[in-house]
């Protein structure tokens, strides 16, 4: 903190570069505060709210969280019970936790690191609920630290990942916190108790989608640095004789080797190219929305859901490629990409599990469906839903962008229709609308994940079109464009096959010319992998090492393990020795016998 004021540091970027440097292993327990805690007091706080406790907030004086999950409820958050009951005559909300299920379960950093949350509860006044609503509770001593009376704090235990994040549980007991401490932008209680109902109740869930935008760029420095690990091994580790006879070969040169890793690599820029296309979107959208335009807030929330559980899921499954492509070295921590991997899993999981995020983004493009049916105007992004499904490919030698892109948003379109059509069917049988629905979410995670698709490489395409790039390089993004959509397109066959969209000699084409990208990418992989700039530092991994000395630093890491301090390790005394006392001590019996 004082190192970052010493040098300056001002935008949140620079000081998250900074905060990552200085903890590159494991996560900081400080990342919900300035993460989610800061921006939330921002963004939800009134004016005179921001101004009080934003700079507490950035100047660490008051350390923070956000306390939503209980027990009982994630997903669903109309269902939480944590309650916050406003008594007119202190003007202060009464915070309870009525039962178990009720306990907040899972908020990072609240069992040993902050002292104050942002808690999301039930806002009672005048007898009447009005649903969840966030507020901000001290909940340590700002002067020893110690637990405010009234609160039942602790740590819940270890985790798949996430080591240096104290997530923890919390149960109020009737503790009072004065009205003001009631993030007031949208929503309000007055003095009298009368509630001010804000335009919409979603706006409390701001704080969610902003987040859901970041991790999209999680997704994406994940990926790619476990990317930059595999590649660079993949370049120094030989094995097997790819020419009978001759010097073992670079792993890098098998066949299949490249067809694990660069459509990963190339991912990796699509990601990243995605991410910086949603923060453009999520800034203009979330400017209009402070301003009281709400009109494309289903819009953005259906984009940050969606890409969010899209980017997370194929991030994950990567990761494990990758790890998998280094064989054996990879299952060690000195790979560092098992690090990588247990932390960015999580957000599978957390600020909303991805396939119920997929489903929000699935309501919306149904509703688009039905409009596009009616012929009414829809949002740019949504507008190949009404494409003509009777067209078939065009796609030649080439596989030109314009090809590709169409092949995604037939796939899209078709597959949002059979969704909905399925959904309508259920309906014509007489089925409940939600029963309807529920009938139908299978096909439409399925619909869903191929409008996300589409979404991520348009969006490359697009700026390959439109940003001045030099030739060489546009050349090169290039290859790596085409290979991501290719790729997309083999791996999903079926998908793009099931109406006849391309023909037998279109399919050859494709799996052609995912052949002949690998080897066109071969010789730039690894400039590649560096061009992404992570240092070693960050990296912590003997295999991604820059400058490839791969076996020194394996060996060197090995040294170090704990179990190397001693020649004879304590268990040889306590229980092998022992042990071996005892059996030939009983095998001396046996002979005597
Ligand atoms: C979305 C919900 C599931 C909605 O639930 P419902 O179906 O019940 O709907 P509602 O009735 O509530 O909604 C009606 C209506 O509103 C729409 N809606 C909903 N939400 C929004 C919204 N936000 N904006 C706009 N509109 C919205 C909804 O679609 C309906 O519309 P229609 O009627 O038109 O259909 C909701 O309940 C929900 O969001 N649930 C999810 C809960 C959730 O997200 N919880 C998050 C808790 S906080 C948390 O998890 C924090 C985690 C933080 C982790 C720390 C991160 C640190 C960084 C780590 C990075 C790792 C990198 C590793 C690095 C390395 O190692 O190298
Ligand atoms: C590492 C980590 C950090 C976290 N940090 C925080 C934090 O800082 N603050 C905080 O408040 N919370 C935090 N959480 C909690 C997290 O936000 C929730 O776990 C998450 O929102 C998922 O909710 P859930 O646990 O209720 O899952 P559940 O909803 O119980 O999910 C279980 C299963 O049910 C399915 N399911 C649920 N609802 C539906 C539906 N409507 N339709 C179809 N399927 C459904 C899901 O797909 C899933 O397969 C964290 C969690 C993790 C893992």
């Amino acid at each position: 903190m004082d190192r970052m004021e010493e040098l300056g540091f001002r935008s949140e970027t620079d000081r998250q570069i900074f905060r990552e440097a200085a903890a590159p292993v494991e996560l900081s327990p400080f990342g919900l505060h300035s993460g989610m805690f800061v921006p939330t007091l921002e963004r939800q706080g009134t004016p005179e709210q921001s101004r009080k406790w934003v700079p507490l907030g950035k100047s660490f004086k008051m350390i923070g969280t956000y306390a939503q999950t209980e027990l009982g409820h994630g997903t669903f958050i109309r269902g939480l019970e944590t309650t916050a009951t406003f008594d007119p005559e202190t003007q202060e909300f009464i915070l309870d936790s009525p039962t178990l299920s009720s306990i907040k379960y899972w908020p990072g950093n609240v069992a040993k690191t902050v002292n104050h949350c942002l808690v999301m509860a039930q806002l009672y006044t005048q007898g009447k609920c009005h649903g969840t609503h966030l507020f901000l509770v001290q909940v340590r001593n700002m002067e020893d630290h110690t637990i405010m009376p009234g609160l039942e704090i602790g740590d819940i235990g270890p985790k798949l990942g996430f080591d240096g994040v104290d997530n923890g549980f919390m149960r109020f007991n009737k503790y009072r916190i004065p009205r003001m401490n009631m993030l007031m932008r949208y929503a309000k209680v007055l003095e009298n108790g009368d509630y001010i109902k804000p335009k919409n109740a979603k706006l409390t869930y701001g704080a969610m989608v902003m987040i859901r935008v970041f991790i999209v760029m999680d997704a994406f420095k994940t990926l790619s640095r476990a990317a930059v690990i595999a590649v660079r091994y993949s370049a120094v580790r030989r094995q097997s004789e790819l020419r009978p006879g001759g010097e073992e070969a670079q792993v890098m040169d098998y066949q299949t080797q490249q067809y694990k890793l660069f459509p990963l690599l190339a991912t990796s820029y699509a990601f990243l190219l995605a991410a910086e296309g949603m923060s453009q979107i999520y800034a203009k959208i979330s400017s209009d929305i402070e301003r009281g335009n709400l009109e494309d807030m289903p819009q953005l929330h259906a984009l940050a859901c969606g890409l969010k559980a899209f980017c997370t899921w194929v991030a994950c499954e990567g990761i494990e490629v990758c790890r998998m492509s280094c064989g054996g070295h990879g299952y060690s921590h000195a790979s560092g990409i098992p690090k990588i991997y247990a932390n960015i899993v999580g957000a599978c999981t957390y600020e909303g599990e991805n396939t119920v995020m997929m489903l929000q983004t699935a309501r919306y493009l149904s509703k688009c469906y039905i409009r596009g049916q009616r012929g009414e105007s829809l949002p740019e992004l949504i507008q190949y839903l009404t494409t003509d499904l009777n067209v078939k490919s065009t796609l030649g030698e080439d596989c030109s962008f314009e090809s590709l892109v169409a092949a995604y948003s037939h796939r899209a379109a078709r597959m949002v229709a059979v969704a909905c059509k399925l959904q309508q069917t259920n309906k014509k049988k007489g089925m409940a609308g939600h029963d309807a629905w529920n009938k139908s979410t299978v096909p439409f995670i399925a619909a869903t994940k191929a409008h996300c698709h589409l979404f991520i490489v348009r969006n490359f395409v697009t700026i390959l079109s439109q940003k001045k790039i030099d030739p060489a390089t546009h050349n090169v993004l290039s290859q790596l464009c085409t290979l991501y959509a290719v790729y997309g397109i083999v791996e999903n066959m079926g998908e793009f096959m099931q109406d006849g969209y391309f023909n037998q000699d279109q399919v050859s084409i494709l799996n052609r010319k995912v052949l002949a990208l690998l080897e066109d990418i071969r010789p730039n992989a690894v400039a590649l992998v560096d061009a992404f700039d992570y240092p070693d530092h960050l990296l912590q991994s003997c295999l991604g090492r820059y400058d490839g000395q791969v076996y020194e630093a394996l060996y060197e890491y090995s040294k170090s393990s704990p179990l190397n301090n001693t020649d004879i390790h304590s268990s040889y005394y306590n229980y092998i020795r022992p042990m071996m006392q005892k059996r030939s001590e009983s095998k001396n019996i046996s002979a005597k016998l």
